[in-house]
């Protein structure tokens, strides 16, 4: 009759153990490998039997793939590893970070610093669960989401991937991960990994621990203090992650006074495993391990005995999967990684396979396939638009507000870079791994958006890069007012780093070209705070910090025309320069902001 280990009436940790039993070093080992989908063959998932495959940022089956290609892809993959011997199903991850960003025509939510600002757990575990479904949609089970980082200095590049710059307000958008793997019953252990069904997708608490406050806020860098503040500041988020049954956890690239998280027992066993008591698995970042020597992936057979001791379970290899087996098996039979600990990684990845369901389900469900995109789900979209934007001026006087703007005003100038830019406002890991300028995936612009809004009486001009002649046609037939969209164009990790944090493309000139001539709204979109001079900001009529909003470009309008109120709040210290960095509020009274973390207006409700 069957083995235990497909009996799905048995308890988890009999299957667990039953499977593990059965298995060979050999397929232990592959267990704990997970490559790319570029070299992921039939070689590889039924002789081997690899145990997870990724897609990294904009990797598609084909440029433009719809989420039927997608799951075609993955249930593909999923039957060559079903054909191997003990018939261990993959699961297959993407970064899903901001809706299903990899996939043409999902829907885009705003990135994390903007639901920061919104400080809603409940819209952060809807979120989830609908990304969840358009994840679901194209096939995938697990994506490399929530980004837990604590942002301690906005010149880091990923930014825009945290919550904010506090503890607390990341502790409260951890809510996301009920909404991606369904909530767990009253009563479940933390830290045992948990998953509702078929609907939701495996989470991942990332990148453990330390990410957002390294030196100077540069990317991969080195976190230095003591272990109180990391836990206070940079740990904290997770045992609310873990009260969820998240599943899983990635480690980080960068490290803590000087040891890489990678290699770090103490804080991945000792602490995470440990003191902790996660339950689920670890998984490396991309060629987290190739990092641990200089030059970069030197001493692979080194890489690969400090992370397995570590802790890690699941090494995201992603291409040298061949070399990664074979010091591993090396390894273990030279007895520098003892058997035991391979028997805890596998032990852990099983857990989470079985408690997926994907034992019982290993293909995708057709049936959600006319979710992706939908009109419900980029209703919440906008939703979540409206709540992130973080009104920071309105009107010289304070009762003269400037905003809500008329819907019926005469002409309109529409200015700046941003303002009629789906990739720019979607920034970073969307379609590509650090996003691109255009219509480079279905959804509203700015722009569009204004269209939409405004009576057909109004005539809207629009300038992306204005000039003084533009400003000649104030004298004919004079603008009511101007909306300026300057910000920054999308980058990802190490390309978002920054020591000059101002408006690239020239955004403040063109910002006080305009506003010196025509009441202006100056709108920001960026992934972080940007130095605004104190002249501009006496120029302009009002001030609104649009984050990365993503395809749903019309729940800015909806606040600017007064449809809504604002209602966001700043998650991080709009500094004055780059030279008060990193500043927090916790310094007391040396903290000087421009506008300080929590700061927004309303424009009706006083
Ligand atoms: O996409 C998978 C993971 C993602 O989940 C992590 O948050 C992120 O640190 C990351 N960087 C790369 C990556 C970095 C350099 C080159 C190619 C890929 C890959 N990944």
């Amino acid at each position: 009759e069957a083995p235990l280990y497909k009996d799905p009436t048995q308890p988890v940790e009999a299957r667990v153990k039953d499977l593990l039993s059965r298995m060979t070093l050999q397929e232990k080992a592959a267990q704990m490998a997970q490559i790319e989908r570029r070299v992921a063959t039939p070689a590889a998932l039924t002789n081997l039997a690899i145990g997870s495959v990724l897609s990294a940022g904009g990797s598609p089956p084909r440029d433009g793939a719809t989420a039927e290609e997608w799951a075609d892809m993955v249930d593909e993959m999923q039957r060559w590893a079903l054909a191997s011997r003990l018939g261990i199903p993959i699961i297959y991850g993407s970064d899903a970070i901001h809706g299903h960003n990899n996939l043409f025509g999902a829907t885009i939510f705003p990135h994390n610093v903007g639901l920061g600002a919104t400080r809603d757990r409940e819209l952060a575990r809807r979120i989830g669960e609908v990304t969840a479904l358009e994840v679901r949609a194209s096939g995938i089970q697990w994506t490399f989401a929530p980004c837990l980082a604590v942002c301690r200095d906005p010149r880091w590049g990923r930014c825009f991937e945290c919550y904010g710059e506090e503890p607390e307000i990341v502790q409260m958008m951890t809510s996301i991960v009920s909404g991606l793997q369904g909530s767990p019953p009253e009563g479940h252990h933390s830290g045992h990994p948990f998953l509702a069904g078929p609907r939701n997708v495996i989470a991942c608490a990332k990148h453990f621990v330390g990410d957002g406050g390294t030196h100077k806020g540069i990317n991969e860098g080195n976190t230095i203090c003591s272990y109180e503040e990391l836990e206070r500041i940079h740990m904290s988020p997770y045992p609310d992650c873990f009260n969820q049954g998240v599943c899983t956890v990635m480690a980080s690239y960068s490290s803590w006074n000087g040891e890489p998280l990678h290699s770090s027992h103490f804080l991945i066993t000792d602490v995470l495993k440990d003191k902790l008591g996660f339950k689920g698995l670890v998984v490396s970042d991309w060629e987290g391990i190739d990092r641990l020597c200089k030059p970069h992936g030197s001493n692979y057979r080194y890489c690969v005995a400090a992370s397995i001791n570590a802790g890690v379970d699941m090494i995201m290899v992603p291409f040298r999967y061949e070399k990664f087996l074979e010091d591993l098996i090396s390894l273990v039979e030279s007895g520098e990684v003892p058997i035991s600990r391979i028997d805890d990684a596998v032990e852990r990845i099983l857990r989470v396979k079985f408690v997926s369901g994907i034992f019982e389900q290993p293909f995708s469900d057709r049936s959600l396939l006319d979710v992706v995109g939908c009109k419900e789900h980029r209703l919440l979209a906008r939703v979540a638009v409206r709540k992130s934007l973080v009104l920071l001026k309105n009107g010289k006087e304070a009762r003269q507000p400037f905003l809500p703007l008329k819907k019926n005003a005469k002409k309109i100038l529409v200015a700046g870079t941003h303002a009629d830019n789906i990739g720019y406002q979607c920034g970073g890991w969307t379609i590509t791994w650090y996003g691109a300028s255009g219509r480079i995936t279905a959804g509203t612009s700015i722009l569009e958006a204004i269209r939409e809004a405004v009576g057909e009486e109004t005539e809207v001009v629009h300038e992306p890069n204005p000039t003084a002649s533009t400003l000649l046609q104030q004298q004919k037939e004079p603008f009511s007012y101007a909306i300026v969209v300057v910000g920054e164009a999308p980058y990802a990790e190490m390309l978002g780093d920054r020591t000059d944090l101002s408006i690239p493309f020239n955004g403040h000139d063109t910002l006080s070209l305009i506003a010196g001539t025509i009441p202006t709204v100056a709108l920001i979109v960026s992934g972080r705070p940007l130095v605004l001079e104190a002249q501009l900001l006496n120029q302009i009529e009002a001030l609104v910090a649009v984050w990365l909003p993503g395809t749903e470009g019309g729940g800015v309008t909806d606040c600017l025309f007064g449809d809504c109120d604002f209602h966001g709040v700043l998650p991080v210290s709009w500094f004055r320069s780059v030279d008060q960095l990193p500043m927090h509020s916790s310094i007391g009274d040396g903290y000087n902001p421009l506008f300080p973390i929590g700061f927004g207006l309303r424009m009706f409700d006083k």
